[in-house]
């Protein structure tokens, strides 16, 4: 049998380039190593919390990344701290089965119950509630894009629910596109593409997650096309997802993208405050945790953008308290995160500061540059303003296009385009751009 710590060494390594630092600290460094066997692996975690997240989030990567190593199917089996280690025999494995097509291998939490919606996701919330409604008639397909963590695949399993409960006998597949593709190929070396495609095509509800991961796979692009109008054709709803709009994914077929537009395409953006203390509340609730509204007020306030780093905190705070046996405060809260928030976060640029500088520079108000007039002397500017937008902020084009006067991404899009291609040419331009980029980058 392989040495346990030299496997263990080589998943955390996995883990660490695919999660980001906080979940990293919070889930994978938590966890230790306990038993290896030919069958099984148990790895023990610090609470309850930690072995349900592992078990819904984290068990397939295990399996996955202990067959790299080792050539062999090993199930991980997850114990919490000072529990009796289990033995193996008696324990099923946790590797995930086949289930029957109407399960779905959908996560039975995420539902549109346990969705909070807010500002960012409103839209997209009305839209899945519709498509899980009335399947394959109004928005087909459904695309939702946006950053990392955000809730899209929350929303896609919650339509999934939604359809079974209201039409129990209907066919619901969730996939992420990587499975989608390992499907396709391992049904090319098995010979049995038929299967595959039978399988594809005869579902009610076609779910496929992050399909940013399809850029450079041309087959599997080719039988998704397939796939897709197969689906369509016979009015059966297809909902994706991305972290950007299909046009800006690099070698998507054009044929895919003019497709996917179809549809309707939903961006979902970063929660406000109001929006993850209620994400928050209602975790702790739901975990029965106590935890007095300004402590909650302070963790949200402290991650911003994501919300499974957010529920990471959460998890990292109760953690901390049981550890340590003190009740969940503000300044347990603040010495919980200590280790995991940067120290000196430097400020985020915001569009609004962009705009205003920008003006300022070349002596037009903001109004002029989110406004419609068409005078060089205003276009240029409103242009200026928007690249540096794209270059200096971590916003969508809708997001941009939104805060110039509410216009649409393709405009943001053009004058990105423009200004760069400018900048090449013209010195002066060049110049210019570089001095204003310093200006936001000190303020
Ligand atoms: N509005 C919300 N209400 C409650 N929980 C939410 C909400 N949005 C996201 N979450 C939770 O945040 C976590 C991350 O969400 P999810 O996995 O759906 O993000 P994602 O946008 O698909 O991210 P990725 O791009 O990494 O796939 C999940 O545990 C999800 O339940």
């Amino acid at each position: 049998m392989e040495d346990i710590y030299s496997l263990w060494r080589y998943l955390q390594e996995k883990f660490k380039e695919s999660l980001s630092k906080v979940s990293y600290d919070t889930w994978i460094d938590s966890a230790v190593p306990v038993r290896l066997t030919e069958t099984n692996i148990i790895i023990e975690v610090p609470s309850s919390l930690h072995k349900d997240y592992w078990q819904n989030n984290l068990a397939t990567r295990v399996v996955e990344g202990i067959y790299e190593f080792t050539n062999k199917e090993i199930s991980p089996i997850f114990m919490i701290k000072n529990e009796e280690v289990p033995t193996i025999e008696q324990e099923r494995p946790i590797r995930p089965e086949k289930k029957p097509f109407k399960q779905a291998q959908l996560n039975s939490k995420y539902t549109f119950d346990t969705f909070v919606i807010g500002k960012g996701n409103q839209m997209a919330h009305a839209a899945a509630l519709v498509v899980a409604e009335e399947p394959g008639t109004i928005y087909n397909p459904l695309f939702f894009y946006g950053g990392v963590g955000l809730g899209k695949t929350h929303l896609m399993h919650a339509i999934g629910h939604q359809m079974i409960q209201l039409r129990p006998d209907a066919k619901v597949k969730y996939v992420s596109s990587e499975t989608f593709a390992n499907d396709f190929i391992n049904s090319i070396q098995n010979r049995t593409q038929e299967q595959f495609r039978n399988e594809y095509r005869s579902v009610d509800l076609l779910l496929v997650d992050d399909i940013q991961f399809f850029a450079d796979k041309e087959g599997t692009q080719e039988e998704f096309f397939h796939t897709f109008n197969a689906l369509y054709d016979e009015r059966k709803q297809i909902v994706l997802t991305s972290d950007r709009l299909p046009n800006e994914i690099p070698k998507l077929q054009e044929r895919l993208v003019s497709r996917f537009a179809w549809g309707l395409s939903v961006d979902i953006t970063p929660p406000d405050l109001e929006t993850r203390i209620a994400i928050l509340r209602n975790k702790a609730n739901s975990e029965r945790l106590e935890i007095p509204d300004d402590t909650l007020s302070y963790i949200a306030g402290q991650i911003d953008s994501n919300i499974r780093e957010l529920e990471g905190a959460l998890v990292r705070v109760q953690a901390f308290s049981a550890i340590q046996g003190r009740d969940i405060t503000t300044s347990l809260a603040a010495d919980a995160l200590k280790s995991i928030l940067p120290t000196d976060k430097p400020k985020a640029l915001s569009i609004y500061a962009i705009q205003q500088t920008v003006a300022k520079f070349y002596q037009v108000t903001v109004e002029e540059i989110k406004g419609k007039k068409r005078t060089k002397g205003i276009v240029v500017p409103r242009q200026i303003a928007m690249y540096l937008s794209r270059e200096l902020t971590d916003s969508s084009l809708p997001k941009i296009g939104q805060e110039f006067g509410g216009k649409d991404h393709t405009t943001v899009l053009h004058a990105y385009d423009k200004i760069q291609a400018a900048i090449k040419k013209d010195s002066t331009l060049n110049e210019e751009i570089k001095t204003l980029s310093e200006k936001l980058k000190n303020n």
